[in-house]
């Protein structure tokens, strides 16, 4: 039965995706879990944005095939589906950006504009946060909340100069909020007990602690297909053919913007952020 007093919430969640495995599909999973559990949240809809090729990390191979890779991993998922918008942009786009567009198409497809209807909007968050960013023109309770959903090394990586810029991540969590699947469900905690940024939206980040703990990542799966072991298990399996049909990851293509440095790095030092 509906709930009138649970919040809807998509879950959009950035990355390489080089490749998709199946902790990432986890990670929605265990997210929805953790939200509906709260008794406060309905988990409608789940994103996998994968990153654009302007980001430039090493070894990342090209958007088609990543895009298609995590088409093939979400056909066997009926509530997560994989948007191909950020990977089609030319240049690499910041993530506060990609939050934004994905929160107007979520406002266009209510029939709603970006101009918050102050009568729905619940007068306590009517306020200029403590960093200047108008909470007032953000905020909306008639239409579902997007939260950015990540594992614990991209909250961590908020600390890396030069890498994100403040007054996005006070977007990110401070506008949005943040999902976080994290394995040290500790170190997490103590990372956002030690940023002042972090404390003071703590109740805008869900720290979600992984009881049985998975270290799958894309590059362990990049490493074995190098080596010519297998990936089965690791990856859904449609996404592992697609692989050996298309001979993708060599030593050659973890060479791809090794001289290259990442476009947020290469971004934000340029213009002294
Ligand atoms: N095993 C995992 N546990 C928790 N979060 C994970 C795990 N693997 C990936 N993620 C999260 O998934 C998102 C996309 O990550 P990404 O595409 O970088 O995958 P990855 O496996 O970390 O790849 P790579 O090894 O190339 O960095 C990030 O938010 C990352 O933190
Ligand atoms: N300043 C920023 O907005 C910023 C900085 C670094 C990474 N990111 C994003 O975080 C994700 C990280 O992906 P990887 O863990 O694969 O590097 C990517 O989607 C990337 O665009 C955003
Ligand atoms: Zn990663």
């Amino acid at each position: 039965m509906e709930n009138s007093d649970t919040t809807k919430v998509v879950l959009l969640a950035c990355g390489s995706f080089n490749p998709i495995t199946i902790m990432h599909l986890r990670m929605f999973e265990l997210a929805r879990d953790h939200l509906e559990d709260t008794g406060k949240y309905r988990v409608v809809k789940g994103i996998i944005s994968p990153v654009g090729d302007g980001y430039k990390k090493k070894g990342l191979i090209e958007a088609s095939h990543r895009l298609e890779m995590a088409r093939l991993a979400a056909e066997s998922s009926d509530w997560v589906k994989v948007d191909p918008w950020e990977a089609q942009q030319a240049e690499w786009v910041e993530t506060a950006k990609v939050i934004r567009h994905h929160y107007e198409e979520l406002l266009a497809a209510e029939g709603k504009n970006d101009q918050v209807d102050t009568v729905k909007v619940g007068k306590k968050r009517r306020h200029e946060d403590r960093d200047g960013f108008s909470l007032s023109h953000s905020v909306r309770t008639d239409v579902p909340q997007l939260k950015l959903l990540c594992g614990a090394d991209v909250l961590e990586s908020f600390s890396v100069p030069n890498l994100w810029k403040p007054e996005d991540i006070t977007e990110i969590i401070g506008r949005f909020g943040m999902v976080c699947i994290t394995r040290a469900g500790n170190d997490a905690w103590k990372f956002v007990h030690q940023s002042d940024t972090l404390w003071r939206h703590r109740k805008n980040i869900h720290l979600v602690k992984e009881w049985v703990t998975n270290d799958i990542s894309s590059t362990h799966v990049r490493r074995a297909l190098r080596r010519g072991q297998s990936v089965r298990y690791l990856l859904p399996d449609p996404v592992v053919q697609y692989i050996l049909e298309h001979s993708l990851y060599s030593a050659e293509s973890e060479e791809k913007n090794v001289d290259v440095i990442l476009a947020p790095l290469q971004r934000y030092s340029k213009s002294g952020n």
